[in-house]
């Protein structure tokens, strides 16, 4: 598959289902000690204090499957006095939100995912947070982001406080110069990878 940069105009004409089906199928090669290696190394992002720090709510994602990320990432960036909240889905509306209180708290829900089980507190928590951590597939320069392609997070990302930094999370080599982009998709401010780690995207 294209890299960053590479083969640019065969990869200008994909759409976007054309891209996740690529991305996933990059994402299933990646074996799991280098999944295992990645995750300790966003873990160390997440808890240098440039994301978040003491006293913030972080808006988190449980990773499955290929997803960047662990279970120690989240306990960890927890243990350091970060609020986290994670998202419920709720068929096609904005996501709905509760809190992350340990790995026991999370149950099975729908498309594969880990949810959080206390008290829901409706798609506007989002606005009380102080950084989003968006799962994506892959991001570009300007803050397009791929996602799974429910819309989900288009749909909730308008809810958060004008000037909330909205971090796409992905791989190292899954920001592009360009990807396929709709008038509903919410830019992404910046992107977090295990190499490269936090860096501001678009103007
Ligand atoms: N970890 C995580 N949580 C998330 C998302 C996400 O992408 N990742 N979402 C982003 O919007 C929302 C849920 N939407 C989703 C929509 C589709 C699939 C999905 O296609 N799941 C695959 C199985 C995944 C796997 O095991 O790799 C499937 O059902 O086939 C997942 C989440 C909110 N929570
Ligand atoms: N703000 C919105 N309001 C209503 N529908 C929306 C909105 N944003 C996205 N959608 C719907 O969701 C569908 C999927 O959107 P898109 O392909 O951009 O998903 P995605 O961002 O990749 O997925 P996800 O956010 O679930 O990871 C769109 O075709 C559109 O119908």
């Amino acid at each position: 598959m294209a890299g960053s940069g590479r083969d640019l105009d065969a990869t200008r004409a994909w759409t976007k289902d054309q891209w996740r089906r690529a991305l996933l199928s990059e994402r299933r090669r990646v074996p799991a000690s280098a999944r295992f290696a990645e995750a300790i190394k966003l873990t160390g992002r997440l808890t240098e204090g440039r994301v978040v720090r003491r006293g913030d709510t972080l808006c988190g994602y449980v990773p499955i499957g290929s997803e960047p990320g662990s279970w120690q990432m989240l306990d960890e960036v927890a243990d350091r006095g970060v609020r986290i909240l994670l998202p419920i889905v709720v068929g096609r509306e904005p996501l709905d939100w509760a809190w992350y209180d340990g790995r026991e708290s999370l149950r099975p829900g729908p498309f594969g995912l880990l949810q959080p089980i206390g008290e829901r507190l409706g798609p506007a928590a989002l606005r009380i947070a102080d950084a989003v951590l968006v799962p994506a597939l892959a991001v570009d320069r300007a803050g397009v982001r791929l996602g799974r392609g429910a819309g989900h997070y288009d749909r909730s990302l308008a809810l958060a406080a004008p000037g909330t930094p909205l971090i796409a999370v992905v791989r190292d080599q899954e920001v592009f110069d360009h990807l396929p982009a709709e008038p509903h998709d919410i830019r992404m401010t910046a992107v977090l990878t295990p190499e490269k780690g936090l860096r501001p995207l678009g103007a």
